[in-house]
């Protein structure tokens, strides 16, 4: 079907079960063919089972993973690695140490009896920045950096049908790292390569991916554009990736179409909001330092108390407790501790229902 062909990887309700417990469950994403995706999450919360299991290392216990619109793994099919067409790049570059560069890159062509094409491996080489000289040296011989670029080569030339990268930068230096994210970032474009990218740094994925998902604890909690991420965060944790956020419990006078009418300090405020929200419940409140307004707020609005200040990017970041006790950040040009009229910017904040986490 064309739709079918269009999707690069599609994961429907996988659970993988690993020493008994459930380490991924209830899964889904459909990720477009010739796109970059990334996958951020704490330690722990099932990032490297999940590229496990599109590379097949890991047999699922239930749901489907289909690559190029074939399934690879549901109920009895079980492709093995081999047959995935899958290139694989790791924290480690783990190149061959006793190889030339240039085996190296070759390897994957030999291991499945393809045509062994010189002449792309150097040009790949060069597209990577890794001098002509340096093909006939040993891993050992190169810098990290550009050990891990050898690293991608390797897992490109094949042409796989998709590239998975557990922590691909995370063992290089800052600088190398930024650069090497760029370069990332335009070669898989220019080649229309699919790719998954596993980070802990929110940075980084909300720069490669054009879709990003957030995995907590085993369950996908978002699957999305990096703006609608930052904007329309489907939980705490997910609002947290975005930068500085604080969590208020409020009352949901009316929840319609996109948007809930909310009760807080006095005052109705109408704030975008998750389309799941019920009227007249409990709500979790997610704001953001610039979603309020203090140097113009009306002397109508509430007042809060500002218990901290700190210069912070050309202004002030204060921290504020209302008159309930909850705290908020905003940005102001006066720094000054003691009481604060505010309000919440038309049309900013985001609501959800009710989340247990607490306010950090
Ligand atoms: N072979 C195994 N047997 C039992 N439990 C396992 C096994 N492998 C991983 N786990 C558990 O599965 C959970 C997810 O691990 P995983 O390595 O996928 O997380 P991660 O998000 O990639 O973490 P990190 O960022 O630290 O690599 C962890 O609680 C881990 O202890």
């Amino acid at each position: 079907m064309p739709s079918e062909l269009s999707e690069g990887l599609q994961i429907q309700s996988l659970r993988v079960e690993l020493g008994g417990r459930a380490v991924l469950a209830d899964v889904n994403l459909c990720q477009e063919t010739g796109t970059y995706a990334c996958l951020l999450g704490e330690s722990g919360s099932g990032k490297s089972t999940l590229l496990a299991t599109i590379a097949g290392l890991i047999r699922p216990q239930q749901g489907k993973v289909s690559i190029h619109g074939q399934v690879v793994s549901k109920d009895k099919t079980f492709l093995p690695p081999e047959r995935r067409e899958i290139g694989m790049v790791f924290q480690d570059a783990a190149l061959w140490p006793h190889m030339s560069i240039l085996d190296n890159v070759l390897y994957p062509l030999r291991a499945r009896r393809l045509a062994v094409e010189k002449s792309r491996a150097m040009a790949l080489l060069e597209r990577m920045a890794i001098p002509t000289a340096a093909a006939r040296r040993r891993p050992h011989e190169l810098s990290g950096g550009q050990q891990q670029r050898v690293a991608i080569a390797r897992a490109i030339i094949a042409k796989p049908r998709i590239v998975l990268l557990d922590e691909p930068l995370s063992a290089l230096d800052h600088g190398v790292r930024e650069n090497l994210r760029e370069f990332l970032h335009g070669l898989f474009a220019e080649e229309g390569i699919t790719a998954l990218h596993v980070t802990h740094d929110p940075g980084e994925a909300f720069y490669l991916g054009r879709r990003v998902g957030v995995l907590n604890g085993g369950h996908l909690e978002q699957w999305d554009t990096p703006e609608r991420l930052y904007q329309q965060p489907a939980s705490l944790v997910v609002a947290r990736l975005g930068g500085s956020v604080r969590a208020i419990q409020v009352p949901v006078l009316e929840s319609r179409d996109k948007e809930a009418v909310l009760q807080w300090e006095g005052q109705r405020w109408t704030v975008p909001a998750a389309s799941e929200l019920q009227s007249a419940s409990q709500a979790t409140l997610l704001l953001r330092p610039s979603d309020l307004e203090l140097d113009e707020a009306p002397t109508a609005a509430p007042e809060a108390q500002v218990r901290h200040a700190h210069w912070h990017d050309g202004q002030y970041l204060l921290t504020l407790q209302a008159s309930d006790g909850q705290e908020f950040l905003a940005y102001s040009r006066q720094g000054d501790l003691g009481p604060r009229r505010w309000q919440l910017r038309r049309g900013q904040g985001w609501c959800i229902p009710l989340q247990s986490s607490a306010n950090h």
